[in-house]
């Protein structure tokens, strides 16, 4: 068990980080470059085919040393093996969080009440490999007895963001013949636009739902049971387009999906780490089976690595180590998530929900106050669009948002000179971010343009970046099945990793529950204009009543 983090703040270490602080405070980047020619080699390393550049950290050897001395204090590497081995590590849920078994290639066993959960894992993996190539050789058909054309996936959260974000990160891997759409909003504009498109004989849907009560995903599939039953499809033929990934496989049977259309899911999988699991099968029909055990063997490199490197080295604890020294002694409460990859683009609203909803918690995991900041906002984009739009913010504002720049060597399109373009694009900006343009700098500049005095000295000013803002740039040969799977594992564990430090539970998330809870309320207040419950707040009444307003005028 972690140290007591309700004294995480008075820990040796912690107050050592803190004087070492002070000490950088007036320390710049520029600098450290200048005094030692090595410090790309000193901060450079890679695993699982991932390099990371974490030179560009307003760090020295000191500020690492510190760091490590700090994740040793708080028995990281003790609580990296209590993952692996399957300890009860998400204590308020009172169970494992094995995301790791689900990847897990080699043949150790894995036990969770004394029972090993490899088979389970690997005959669900059998029985996606057999419904993956009946779909993709068309030997399972729609009603009409033509192939599926199109594959909709309904679900939410982690039974949406991560196999979204596989797909279209690997979509040079795509089967030509099948398309895949995600519907999660419960807005009814996201299942309309994408049911406009869509040929009921040939659309295949696939219901993902780990609690299988999530409202968002019932309604949606509801009214795509009706659309298709609206359309040509009969009860009769549910069984072959309506197929469910659950743990509550009795609540999916309750709501009319056969039974042998459903894959399992397990308790011990945490909803936002299920892309692994048969929640990843919209990706494998669209990537194939082979492709997807390629992503697993990724993301078992990265645990292999994160189980077994020393810390110094380790990837996701370098970068846990380096948000916790931003969050904690640089008052940093953001960082940016930037994928120079289009593919990659779905990778931000990914680590959104990975990050947040696991380490955005106020009390530790027993449940005393924390005293110290956790989970920063994550936030970001595609870049280089974000160079014209919100790195003006990075450059010149004043919150501190360390960026990760994530980037391939290599392009699957190698459209004219495009992608070094790109990848020059994504040096400069981590360059600029570092070294900024002093005063001195920018008067030259301008004096060069041959400028008068007083227009220099009315600009200057404006022209400054002050730079010494931290970035890390990961880079990997290229967006494949390998380096994808080795990447996001590399994130799951920097969560974990930052939550053994902050001692919070990164596998719950009851956070989310209130709104679920009042919603109900809300509901039947917007619905019924007989239900009692007003005064609960005047906003809340003004609302409902505006809403209702609308709604009586026939709007
Ligand atoms: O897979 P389910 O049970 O429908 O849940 C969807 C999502 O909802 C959440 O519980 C949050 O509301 C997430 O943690 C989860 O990924």
């Amino acid at each position: 068990m972690a140290k007591a983090s309700t004294h995480l703040t008075q820990l040796d270490e912690w107050r050592a980080l803190l004087e070492h602080q002070a000490s950088m405070a007036n320390v710049h980047m520029r600098e450290l470059f200048n005094q030692d020619p090595q410090r790309f080699q000193r901060f450079f390393t890679e695993a699982a085919g991932i390099s990371l550049d974490y030179s560009k950290n307003l760090i020295t050897d000191d500020t690492m040393d510190l760091l490590m001395a700090l994740a040793r204090r708080c028995e990281l590497p003790q609580r990296i093996e209590a993952m692996f081995r399957g300890d009860t590590i998400n204590v308020t849920e009172n169970r494992p969080a094995l995301h790791v078994a689900l990847r897990n290639l080699s043949d150790d066993a894995i036990e969770v009440d004394g029972q090993n959960i490899m088979p389970d894992v690997r005959e669900t993996l059998a029985r996606m490999e057999e419904f993956v190539w009946r779909i993709r050789s068309t030997q399972w058909r729609g009603f009409s007895n033509k192939p599926f054309t199109d594959v909709v996936s309904i679900g939410i959260g982690g039974s949406f963001l991560g196999p979204k974000l596989v797909s279209a990160s690997l979509k040079p891997y795509w089967h030509g013949q099948l398309n895949c759409h995600y519907v999660a909003n419960i807005d009814g504009s996201h299942i309309t636009e994408v049911l406009r498109h869509i040929n009921p004989e040939t659309t295949l849907f696939l219901i993902q739902s780990k609690s299988f009560r999530t409202q968002e995903t019932l309604e949606n599939t509801k009214v795509a049971r009706e659309w298709f039953l609206h359309n040509g499809g009969s009860e009769e033929q549910i069984g072959k387009h309506f197929v469910a990934v659950t743990a509550k496989p009795q609540a999916a049977i309750d709501f009319g999906i056969a039974e042998e259309n459903i894959f399992p899911m397990w308790d011990w999988v945490g909803g936002r780490y299920s892309l692994w699991s048969a929640i990843g099968l919209p990706t494998a029909l669209t990537i194939g089976m082979d492709n997807f055990r390629s992503l697993l063997s990724g993301a078992h490199s990265m645990d292999r690595h994160f189980r077994n490197t020393p810390l110094e080295q380790n990837l996701p604890v370098i970068l846990a180590l380096l948000g916790v020294w931003y969050g904690n002694f640089w008052g940093s409460d953001a960082h940016a998530i930037l994928p120079y990859d289009h593919y990659l683009r779905g990778l931000p609203a990914h680590l959104q929900q990975l990050d947040m909803e696991s380490n955005g918690k106020c009390v530790t995991q027993h449940g005393d106050p924390v005293d110290y900041q956790t989970g920063p906002i994550i936030w970001g984009g595609a870049g280089a669009n974000g160079q014209h739009a919100y790195h003006q913010l990075l450059h010149q504002g004043t919150c501190l948002s360390p960026a990760d720049f994530i980037i391939p060597l290599q392009t699957h399109n190698p459209v004219a000179n495009h992608h070094a373009i790109l990848f020059a694009n994504c040096l400069s900006q981590t360059q600029a971010l570092m070294q900024g343009k002093t005063e001195a700098e920018a008067r030259t500049e301008l004096e060069a343009l041959g400028l008068p005095p007083e227009e220099v000295n009315r600009l200057a000013r404006h022209k400054v970046i002050p730079g010494n803002k931290p970035s890390n740039t990961l880079l990997f040969d290229r967006a494949t099945p390998r380096t994808v799977g080795a990447l996001i594992a590399l994130y799951e564990h920097k969560t974990y990793a930052q939550g053994v430090i902050w001692d919070v539970d990164s596998f719950d998330q009851w956070g989310v529950e209130l709104g679920k809870q009042l919603g109900e309320g809300i509901l039947q207040r917007l619905q019924s204009p007989t239900t009692p419950g007003s005064g609960s707040d005047s906003s809340t009444d003004g609302l409902i009543a505006l809403f209702r307003s609308r709604h009586h005028n026939g709007h």
